[in-house]
């Protein structure tokens, strides 16, 4: 049965992720969302959520930007509900043509970010969304892109937060809207 109070889709939405200690290395507690597609009703919910915290917080948006990979999985599905369009931003030496990039660390590792030149237009209402903010490194690298091609950020939408290691406070002045908090 599909879930109807907001409250019931958080349920629906935790009970759909999976923790997997020490991957992909030692120590780290991954939470993995993989069980969040494999459901439409938990899918949808997610959707619903961020489409309400959406048209009640950012009415404004023109455009979604997914973080490489997971944000891929959620964004689209988002920008299509919101009727905007979705933009990829990608880990470096995925996109063609003229491109803007950004390195960075993350809980398990070091990458760098990249997006096309084009792909936001000057002054673009834009947010953000992932799957997942540990240490903000991924997030506050794409808040850095999208100023280098001068959008205007609205905000940042994830699915899971993890509240210890503190990344809300890395990507500050932008802000965080997260479904989970662990
Ligand atoms: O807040 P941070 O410490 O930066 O970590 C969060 C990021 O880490 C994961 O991506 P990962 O780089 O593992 O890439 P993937 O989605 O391609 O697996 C996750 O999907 C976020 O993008
Ligand atoms: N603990 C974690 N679980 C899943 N994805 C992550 N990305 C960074 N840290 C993560």
């Amino acid at each position: 049965m599909a879930a109807n109070t907001t409250e019931a889709k958080l349920d629906l939405v935790k009970k759909h992720i999976k923790a997997f200690p020490d991957f992909p290395i030692k120590g780290i507690l991954f939470r993995d969302i993989c069980p969040i597609l494999k459901d439409p009703g938990a899918l949808t919910a997610v959707i619903d959520l961020f489409e309400e915290h959406v048209r009640q917080t950012h009415h404004q948006v023109e455009l979604i930007a997914g973080l490489d990979a997971r944000g891929f999985l959620f964004g689209p599905l988002l920008a299509q509900r919101l009727g905007v369009g979705f933009v990829l931003i990608r880990k470096k030496g995925k996109l063609p043509g003229r491109t803007v990039s950004v390195p960075y660390t993350l809980e398990y590792g070091q990458a760098e970010v990249e997006m096309q030149e084009d792909a936001v237009a000057p002054g673009q209402k834009v947010l953000l969304i992932d799957d997942l903010l540990a240490t903000g490194g991924t997030l506050s690298a794409a808040c850095e892109l999208l100023r280098k091609n001068k959008a205007e950020l609205l905000g940042c939408v994830v699915v899971i937060e993890m509240k210890d290691l503190r990344g809300s406070e890395r990507i500050k002045p932008a802000t965080v809207f997260s479904l989970i908090q662990y």
